[in-house]
């Protein structure tokens, strides 16, 4: 067991940390050689299972990114976008994988990534599962074959504790519509309707984001005509489909040259 490849999972606490320190626990494939939590944060010192709740895994949770990636051959990394920018240009230096899970990134955030993975493997996608990247290639498909006597909407509905909207999730659908219809998403989406909006473009890619209790992550993507509607649709009950997805994405990452990848590529989905 000790041959296999060493992880790193950064945000160790947090709802996807967690997720994805008991999968790594669980998997045959890869061992925990790492938990990192920011400055200051109570579990800092303390072995990341018993922090957890459960039996000591000899993984001590550090405050300190560049040591623990400079054991580790990759990083998952779901935390948030200032951290995710830190901690590429370190996963780079250690020349170790970096799955990036995180979303809400600005432009600025991915040009950042873009320089890292000059040195670095990084894998990133806003959705990790294996569902929602099959629903990210027949949403392409969909787009193309319809035109634009069919209204795009992208519906996302999550927990009340998620920060960013649209999710990172809708966004991709929105781009796999765009590019099945060959256009710009930048140029025809609109987000945020309120207050008198005029009516709706034609061509335009909506966006509504839902949040509330503990919604893991539902997508719809409808395709709205007159006297027809075709909704595609994925639910996500079990942030378990995200850490298998990362992990899987981690794995297929060692050896491959450096540059940025996506779950597509991962999938053989391309
Ligand atoms: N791509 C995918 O498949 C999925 C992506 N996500 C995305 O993953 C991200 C995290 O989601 P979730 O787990 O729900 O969020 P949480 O808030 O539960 O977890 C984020 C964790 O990252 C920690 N963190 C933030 N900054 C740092 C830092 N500088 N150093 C170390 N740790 C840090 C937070 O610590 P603290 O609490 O102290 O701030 C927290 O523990 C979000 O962007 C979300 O959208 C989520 C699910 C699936
Ligand atoms: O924050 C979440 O929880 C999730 N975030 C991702 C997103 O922004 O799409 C993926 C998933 O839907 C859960």
């Amino acid at each position: 067991m000790t041959d296999s490849p060493g992880i790193v999972v950064t945000g160790a606490s947090g709802r996807m940390g967690q997720m994805l320190i008991r999968t790594i626990q669980d998997s045959s494939k890869a061992r925990l050689v790492g938990a990192v939590e920011r400055e200051g944060h109570a579990w800092i010192g303390q072995d990341i299972g018993a922090a957890m709740g459960g039996p000591e895994t000899g993984v001590t949770v550090t405050d300190d990114p560049l040591e623990a990636f400079a054991s580790a051959q990759a990083v998952i990394d779901f935390t948030s976008p200032a951290a995710t920018v830190a901690f590429a240009g370190l996963a780079a230096q250690a020349r170790a994988v970096h799955v990036i899970g995180t979303t809400g990134m600005t432009d600025e955030d991915l040009a950042r990534i873009h320089v890292a993975a000059r040195h670095a493997t990084i894998i990133r996608a806003g959705n990790m599962s294996l569902g929602v990247n099959l629903l990210v290639q027949l949403t392409k498909q969909v787009a193309a074959a319809l035109d634009e006597d069919y209204d795009i909407e992208i519906i996302e509905a999550h927990h009340n504790q998620k920060v960013d909207a649209p999710s990172g999730t809708a966004l991709m659908l929105g781009e796999a519509a765009a590019d099945g219809r060959g256009v710009d998403l930048g140029a025809v989406s609109d987000r945020g309707r309120d207050g008198i909006t005029g009516k709706r473009e034609r061509g335009h890619i909506g966006f509504t984001a839902i949040r509330g209790g503990d919604i893991v992550g539902e997508h719809d993507v409808l395709f709205a005509a007159a006297g027809e509607r075709i909704t595609l649709r994925h639910v996500a009950s079990d942030r378990a489909v995200f850490a298998r997805g990362a992990l899987k994405a981690a794995l297929w990452g060692l050896g491959r040259k450096p540059g940025e990848y996506d779950m597509l590529d991962v999938l053989g989905l391309k």
